[in-house]
């Protein structure tokens, strides 16, 4: 995910969404620094079709069984801990038009951890706009991986280092993941980094500052043979139009998933649902505004109740376009906070619950925002009578 405000992108609805707490959809690769690099897209993967690619890919996770090579065993010393999923449940392969691509080859349920995985290079928070820090991680790294990461995607060819370029053309941002206090910044990963983007996600990142592992996990079943794609963009409430213009810019591609080149009546009404989520969030956002005046101690039950239909109308919106992980949970959570407001204590289990269900699936039970969620449902309880 990525890190638009580490890389100093504009805004926009990311602020609204910070005062919803929904602030961390992001989840896929940077986009590229604006203003300094210009992003063309650009592929430097073979292209040939359907053919899956491993040759690069041998101390990777989930092919690491079948593909260990001499070279990778000399060299699989600084190495990172064989990661969690241990069948191939998936495969890289090249794609005709959006380079290469991750793709599940059997069928996995809602919840599986697809992928987990050290990063190849991390930076701290206040390092992630120095090329020098770049260009050090990856000196540091062992010459297997040093050639494993310079085969990663670039997404630029100019104005900066290739190593900077391949860096910031990957990175996932984890500062939604960390601790308060704990290291944040951003890292590539490198299988993390062969997922692409999709409008309708079926995966989610999630960092584990523990293990040091970038983890991947199913948010919705996913069909064998379906590619796995990550949501590189925190504004899902935006038509297909206005997201293309960002990707152009930002990442230099066209998505082309169900959303964005639809095939059906009902992917054809995925515009209108957004433009719905968006007016739903901008009326939760002047309940918020209104609420937090300090003219306004106590929320009017009007406003309050006025915020509850709009998030149970975006709620709604969500599971119908299938955006299942990060803003269902974030606007449950959210739910839950107004439900507390109007003392409905009832009302704000219940959305608590429904957050910890989505954060579970999304994130596992073990991670840092499950493991805050179940500790505020039990607080909420109590309130109970
Ligand atoms: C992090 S890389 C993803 C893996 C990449 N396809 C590769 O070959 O390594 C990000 C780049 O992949 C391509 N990409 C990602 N999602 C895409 C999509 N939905 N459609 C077309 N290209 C996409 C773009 O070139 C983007 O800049």
């Amino acid at each position: 995910m990525i890190v638009p405000e580490a890389f100093g992108l504009e805004q926009t609805l990311s602020q609204h969404l910070d005062t919803l707490s929904l602030q961390d959809q992001i989840a896929g690769p940077s986009k590229q620094k604006s203003g300094r690099v210009h992003v063309q897209h650009t592929t430097t993967n073979p292209s040939f079709t359907g053919t899956a690619v491993r040759d690069s890919l041998h101390r990777l996770s989930v092919l690491e069984q079948e593909t260990h090579g001499a070279e990778a065993e000399a060299e699989a010393d600084d190495a990172r801990p064989s990661p969690a999923p241990q069948d191939n449940l998936l495969e890289i392969v090249s794609t005709p038009d959006r380079g290469l691509a991750v793709f599940a080859t059997r069928k996995v349920k809602a919840g599986t951890l697809l992928l987990a995985e050290r990063p190849l290079v991390r930076l701290q928070k206040h390092e992630e706009d120095d090329p020098a820090a770049i260009e050090r991680e990856f000196s540091r790294l062992g010459r297997a991986d040093q050639r494993i990461f310079l085969k990663l995607f670039d997404a630029q060819k100019s104005r900066m280092t290739r190593v900077v370029s391949i860096y910031y053309s990957n990175c996932y941002n984890l500062d939604d993941h960390v601790a308060d206090g704990g290291r944040g910044g951003s890292a590539v990963g490198p299988f993390a980094s062969r997922i692409n983007h999709g409008c309708v996600p079926n995966v989610q990142f999630c960092y584990d500052e523990k293990t040091d592992e970038m983890r991947f996990r199913a948010v919705r079943d996913i069909p064998r043979g379906k590619e796995l794609c990550s949501n590189y963009d925190k504004a899902v409430f935006e038509v297909r139009t206005t997201r293309r213009r960002k990707q152009q810019i930002h990442y230099g591609f066209v998505c082309r998933c169900e959303a964005c080149e639809p095939k059906t009546g009902f992917w054809a009404r995925s515009d209108e649902r957004r433009r719905a989520m968006y007016e739903a969030l901008r009326v939760a956002r002047a309940c918020e505004k209104e609420c937090s005046s300090k003219r306004c101690p106590a929320p009017p039950t009007v406003v309050v109740d006025r915020a509850i239909e709009a998030l149970v109308r975006l709620e709604e919106l969500f599971l119908k376009e299938g955006l299942v992980g990060v803003p269902l949970a974030n606007t449950r959570k959210s739910l839950a906070k107004w439900a507390e407001r109007k003392y409905d204590h009832a009302q704000a289990v219940k959305w608590k619950t429904k957050e910890l269900e989505v954060c579970k699936v999304s994130f596992g039970s073990d991670a840092l925002r499950t493991k805050g969620v179940e500790d505020q449902l039990i607080e909420l309880s109590l309130k109970v009578t």
